[in-house]
């Protein structure tokens, strides 16, 4: 006997949901994720009516469910968001230039500004050529350093008010046990918040709309949905993840 629906008891359910584990049929799935992320985004106050939002796209399939919720409820809701897609190059073969093309599809499936930026341009150095000058070992440190001035110098490139990240509650627990382990206190409260706080002059807020999603309903959102993402991993995984919180102020570099 086919499982139906626990949400409209009419269609066949398709997936237990991680998060509530109540089945649902695909058309209930996709209603409850898009509700909880405009809940997230209208609880926290994330938008302002005629705001410009920059989209962090990296082509993988937190950001690319970002873009497409984004979109759709900024239709759906009325939020009066101008949105674009914001790219950054950091300049590594045949992993980022394969997943840039990822996003320069998704912005013709979504018709969304598209702005990319390239390590290169902004500090005359791609990630490639420092792994090879300074070799794989002593990588982590520099790279930090860059990222870290990528995140506070990216914006204003693109000239937007607010940029989202495709962070989600399994990054923000990862971060948590983290910052805990290091027994780092002040970061500990920072990773957490949906936004950042401190808004220095130049640097560009951001905020988390999919904070409360579980990667697996990410996933899970994507299959169904069909989405076009990129799903290989990076040759220096360690290094590229991006900081799911606020690095524009508090204590030092984060230790390899
Ligand atoms: N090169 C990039 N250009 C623009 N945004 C990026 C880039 N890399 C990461 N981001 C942003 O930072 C978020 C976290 O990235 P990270 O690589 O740490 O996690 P991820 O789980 O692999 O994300 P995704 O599935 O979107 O690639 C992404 O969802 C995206 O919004």
């Amino acid at each position: 006997m086919p499982v139906l629906c626990s949400s409209c008891g009419d269609k066949r359910a398709v997936l237990k949901r991680p998060k509530t584990g109540h089945s649902l049929c695909k058309a209930c799935f996709f209603w409850a994720f898009e509700e909880e992320v405009h809940q997230t985004i209208v609880t926290a106050n994330l938008f302002k009516h005629g705001e410009i939002v920059g989209i962090a796209a990296s082509g993988g399939k937190d950001s690319t469910v970002l873009a497409h919720v984004m979109k759709l409820l900024n239709e759906r809701f009325n939020y009066g968001l101008e949105l674009m897609l914001l790219s950054v190059d950091e300049g590594i073969s045949g992993y980022r230039d394969d997943s840039l093309e990822t996003v320069k599809r998704n912005q013709e499936q979504y018709e969304l500004p598209l702005k990319i930026v390239s390590y290169e341009e902004l500090y005359g150095w791609t990630m490639d050529a420092i792994v090879k000058q300074v070799g794989r070992k002593n990588k982590l440190h520099l790279l930090r350093r860059v990222q870290k001035a990528g995140a506070r110098q990216r914006s204003p490139h693109a000239k937007v008010d607010k940029i989202c990240t495709g962070h989600n509650a399994d990054d923000i627990a990862e971060t948590v046990v983290m910052n805990v382990l290091r027994g780092d206190i002040a970061r500990l409260r920072r990773c957490t918040a949906i936004s950042t706080s401190s808004e220095g002059e130049g640097v560009v807020p951001r905020c988390k709309p999919l904070k409360y999603a579980y990667e697996k309903e990410i996933v899970l959102y994507a299959y169904f949905k069909k989405l076009d993402y990129f799903s290989t991993e990076c040759i220096y995984p360690q290094c590229l993840s991006w900081p799911c919180e606020d690095l524009s102020e508090g204590p030092g570099e984060r230790q390899a």
